[in-house]
């Protein structure tokens, strides 16, 4: 593909406003990614502000890692106005079998937006526990065992009605009905927190809604997590630890351009159509 028409240059051009409701504890790495990758960050959490906040951005991120009751009155008044204004959103479903407020949280945040472009990216525990209602991670880690995960990401989109995005040492990602699976990224990712709750920035990036490329959200999402994946391997050539490795990790994501971003893709991903 031409680098003329990339999405990661149109991101670039347009610098999309990325509203996030996040977590306490990775925050400052979702802004200084979004900012690396292109796009231009916005935290703003408290009830009385969300919905003029979501009225100016391009994308809504919910991330109930570090969620709290007034956290969540404040995800659904966000999420009411991105639904109405037609801002995608992208919930990253943290630890969702751990704990009754996450699940009650995440139900609410899905009747709510039926019908709405919605995304669910989160590890393959979250995902697991989003198909078959069982949980089998282990804090907010989502180290699990699973056979069949492309049979999970694409139940999980039957029955959430979403995107998903599931995170791994092989990212999937699937409507339910297209599948795409991406082998790219490196251990050490899985060393440092954030890098999960970045996937769903990054993804949030590429749907934004102000983007014109013409990809359909599946294959959008794709190239975000094929983004990640290749800059954490180029990072981890030159890290010497986890602490380097997420300084690497901001360069690279700075420095990777759209021409490259396609390149791999076309070589290297595959769809498959259920
Ligand atoms: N062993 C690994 N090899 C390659 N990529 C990995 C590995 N572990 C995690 N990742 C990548 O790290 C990011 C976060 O995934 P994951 O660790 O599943 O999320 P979480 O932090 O929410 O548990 C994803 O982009 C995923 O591809
Ligand atoms: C450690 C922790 N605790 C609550 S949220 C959070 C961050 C989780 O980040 P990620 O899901 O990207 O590993």
């Amino acid at each position: 593909m031409n680098q003329d028409n990339s999405v990661l240059d149109e991101i670039r051009t347009k610098k999309p406003l990325i509203h996030h409701i996040t977590n306490n504890v990775t925050m400052m790495l979702l802004a200084n990614g979004v900012l690396a990758a292109g796009g231009s960050p916005m935290m703003v959490h408290a009830e009385e502000e969300v919905a003029e906040a979501v009225a100016a951005a391009q994308s809504l991120v919910i991330n109930i890692g570090t969620l709290t009751p007034s956290a969540a009155r404040s995800m659904t008044e966000a999420l009411m106005l991105a639904v109405q204004k037609g801002v995608p959103i992208v919930i990253d479903p943290v630890a969702v079998g751990m704990t009754k407020l996450r699940q009650n949280t995440l139900n609410d945040l899905l009747s709510a937006s039926e019908g709405a472009m919605r995304t669910l990216c989160g590890n393959a525990a979250e995902i697991h526990f989003l198909a078959e209602k069982e949980w089998k991670g282990r804090g907010v880690d989502g180290e699990m065992n699973v056979r069949h995960l492309t049979n999970v990401a694409e139940k999980a989109a039957q029955q959430t009605g979403c995107l998903i995005v599931m995170t791994g040492v092989k990212d999937i990602i699937s409507n339910g009905k297209k599948t795409i699976i991406i082998k790219s990224g490196h251990e050490l990712m899985a060393k440092m927190t954030g890098t999960g709750c970045f996937a769903s920035s990054l993804t949030a990036l590429f749907l934004a809604n102000s983007l014109t490329a013409k990809l359909c959200p599946v294959q959008k999402a794709a190239r975000a997590m094929l983004m990640l994946g290749m800059c954490a391997e180029k990072a981890a050539q030159t890290s010497e630890g986890s602490g380097t490795f997420a300084v690497r990790l901001l360069d690279e994501l700075c420095l990777l351009n759209g021409n490259d971003l396609e390149k791999r893709y076309d070589e290297c991903v595959m769809e498959r159509v259920i």
